[in-house]
């Protein structure tokens, strides 16, 4: 058995948190072999409510969970981490945009980025989660200057994914069959799902889907499918969530399968014309624990035009904060 490693998560009474920790803890996100202590963090208000969890996750005698923690303190729930999810903040309602969290979420993660700072480990990986996700993710970056800025990273793995979904429906295949999708830029409405470079059953996609259908279907319906859920259940995806969270991490900490991508927002390094430093969804491989962007791929008048724009709603989103970036 290797030694424990440390995964805070933050908002751990929450939705996400309640579809999250039991499948860390079984083992899905770094493997049957890993066993993991659990640091949890959370408002003074929720404290009982995480109580309950806790009792829920001791009740499953998970044979890889090593310990639990919980803590109203980011430096405490923090404290050695070798992973960090950021899922806690406000969600957003029916009529919003993400970006309409910027204001009450900034906040969180400025004042994470600094607990991060002071206690994690110098090589933790962070996922944030909380919306609007990429520049949230910015934020504790900036405040977190002795960490690898390459660390800080946003999920679009749900969106990956619902991508996906999408395509198999359309074509009658199994996700498993799909390669080469890419989603770029924000977890907005101005996100842009890539099929350019897509394969399907070994097949290019641009071939088997009609520009129509992917132009005013599959991209508004991606685009749009987190609003979607908040119409129709009441409340905004959890358990979808939670599952790309694990996806996200996993690939990272454990590799992508043979040959094949997944998009992660990360630091830009200027690829593809993106400015450096925005977290902007990418193409990434990863192996051996680090991620690479996929570089040198063809980008039509269409895609640049859609990358543009979803780089300049972050760009916005920056300046909006710029206050709390040191
Ligand atoms: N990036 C993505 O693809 C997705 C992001 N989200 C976002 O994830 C976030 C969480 O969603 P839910 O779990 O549904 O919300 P929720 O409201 O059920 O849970 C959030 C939890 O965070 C806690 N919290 C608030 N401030 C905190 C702080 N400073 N420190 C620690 N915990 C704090 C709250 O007490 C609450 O228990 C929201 O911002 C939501 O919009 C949701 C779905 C997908
Ligand atoms: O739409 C929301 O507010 C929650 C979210 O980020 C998603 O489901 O993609």
């Amino acid at each position: 058995m290797k030694a424990p490693v440390r995964v805070s998560v933050t908002g751990a009474a929450g939705q996400i948190g309640y579809s999250l920790l039991f499948r860390i803890a079984a083992g899905e996100m770094l493997g049957p072999d890993q066993p993991v202590v659990l640091q949890l963090l959370e408002i003074p208000e929720a404290q009982e409510p995480l109580q309950g969890v806790v009792m829920e996750l001791e009740d499953c005698a998970f044979p890889l969970l090593a310990g639990v923690t919980t803590s109203d303190r980011a430096e405490e729930a923090f404290a050695d981490a070798d992973y960090v999810l950021l899922v806690g903040a406000k969600p957003r309602g029916p009529g919003m945009e993400r970006k309409d969290l910027l204001e009450a979420n900034a906040a969180i993660f400025s004042a994470q980025g600094q607990a991060l700072n002071q206690a994690a480990r110098p090589s933790v990986k962070v996922l944030a989660v909380g919306n609007p996700a990429n520049t949230n993710a910015l934020i504790a970056q900036h405040n977190a200057p002795d960490l690898d800025p390459r660390h800080f990273t946003a999920m679009t793995r749900l969106d990956h994914n619902r991508a996906l979904a999408q395509l198999a429906n359309r074509v009658g295949c199994h996700t498993r069959e799909i390669r080469g999708l890419t989603v770029w830029g924000n977890h907005s409405a101005t996100q842009y799902p890539d099929i350019s470079h897509c394969e399907i059953q070994g097949r290019p996609a641009p071939e088997l889907l009609e520009t129509e259908w992917v132009r005013e279907t599959f991209i508004p319906t991606v685009q749009q499918r987190g609003a979607a859920i908040i119409k129709a259940r009441g409340a905004s995806s959890a358990a979808s969530a939670a599952s790309a969270a694990i996806d996200h991490m996993r690939d990272w900490a454990l590799g992508t399968p043979e040959g094949a991508w997944t998009s992660m927002a990360v630091p830009s390094d200027g690829s593809y014309g993106i400015d450096a430093g925005l977290i902007y969804s990418f193409p990434v491989r990863c192996s051996g624990g680090d991620y690479r962007l996929v570089e040198g791929l063809a980008i039509d008048d269409f895609s640049r035009e859609r990358m543009e724009a979803t780089a300049a709603e972050l760009r916005e989103e920056r300046d909006a904060i710029r206050h709390l970036l040191p």
